[in-house]
């Protein structure tokens, strides 16, 4: 499957400054998920920002659904690419939520009636129905980071990247919008590059994850292939979920554990339940 947003080795930095991020290269396929991870300061919003076209690469290029990507954020976000950012603030710019949601659908000339459509959907899909009316100001910050989200979902884009969306969210809202990338990515075939701290949310919606540190592409994989990788992950100043954590903490004791730690409850739960209840299997099959 041809990619949707391709990486060749991409150098960024802030204008007039030395690279923060050297020779990236890695892909993102239609329907997948990957997270950015990495450490404060690390480079993962300079990088979000140099793929939209907002800050120009200091060297390498961007390729969007196999194209060579236009120069400049508009030209980008006409070619398909939207980027939610970090700060709701900088994103926001209408009176209303559903007055900000429908910019996007309005610049794209969209017909008033699918501008509308799209705005419904949006607000549905990110729980805001009922703030549809309410001024951007009166928001809280969590409500904001969801407007934001709900902005870009608007635009339908190809390729969506989303700078910290959970950031603030409350920990329904965040296993929620976990959920949400995930059937973007399934049902809508849209390729997702999602920066991100939210350390115990990856394995739910992130099928590959690009670990960035020491100014470089540390480690492109499977969660379980990075997460199981304690070098790596303190090289990055990371940490795997905290079940395999637990896990790790558990199995030199009780060696039935097995060495490959589950990343989530579910998945220790059901490993753990036959070692701990032997008839569990017999009860539960
Ligand atoms: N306008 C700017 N001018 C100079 N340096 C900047 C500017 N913006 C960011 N930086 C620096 O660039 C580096 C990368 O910042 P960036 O925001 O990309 O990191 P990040 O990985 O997104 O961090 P966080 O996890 O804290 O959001 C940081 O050291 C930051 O201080």
């Amino acid at each position: 499957m041809k990619a949707a947003l391709t990486l060749e080795a991409l150098s960024v930095g802030n204008p007039g400054g030395p690279a923060i991020l050297s020779a990236l290269s890695f892909e993102v396929r239609p329907g997948e998920v990957v997270a950015l991870l990495g450490a404060n300061g690390c480079g993962k919003t300079t990088l979000l920002r140099s793929i939209a076209g907002l800050v120009p690469a200091l060297s390498g290029g961007v390729r969007l659904l196999g194209q060579a990507a236009p120069r400049g954020a508009v030209a980008r976000a006409e070619a398909g690419l939207a980027l939610a950012f970090q700060n709701p603030d900088d994103q926001l710019f209408g009176a209303t939520v559903g007055e900000d949601v429908a910019t996007g659908p309005l610049h794209q000339g969209l017909a008033p009636g699918e501008v509308r459509a799209r705005v419904d959907e949006a607000l549905a899909a990110t729980g805001l129905t009922h703030l549809a009316g309410r001024s951007i100001e009166a928001l809280s910050f969590g409500e904001k980071k969801r407007a934001c989200l709900a902005g870009v979902l608007a635009m339908h884009p190809a390729v969506l990247l989303l700078d910290e969306p959970t950031a603030g969210l409350d920990p329904v809202g965040e296993r929620e919008t976990a959920g949400l990338l995930r059937r973007l990515a399934r049902e809508r075939e849209v390729a997702l590059l999602v920066s991100t701290h939210a350390t115990d949310e990856v394995p739910f919606f992130a099928d590959r994850v690009a670990i960035l540190g020491e100014g470089r592409l540390l480690a492109f994989g499977s969660p379980a292939d990075v997460f199981r990788d304690a070098a790596l992950l303190a090289r990055a100043r990371l940490r795997a979920p905290a079940v395999a954590e637990l896990w790790a903490h558990l199995a030199p004791f009780l060696p039935g554990l097995g060495a490959a730690p589950p990343l989530t409850v579910a998945e220790a739960a059901s490993r753990l339940l036959p070692l701990l209840v032997p008839s569990h299997q017999e009860v539960h099959p």
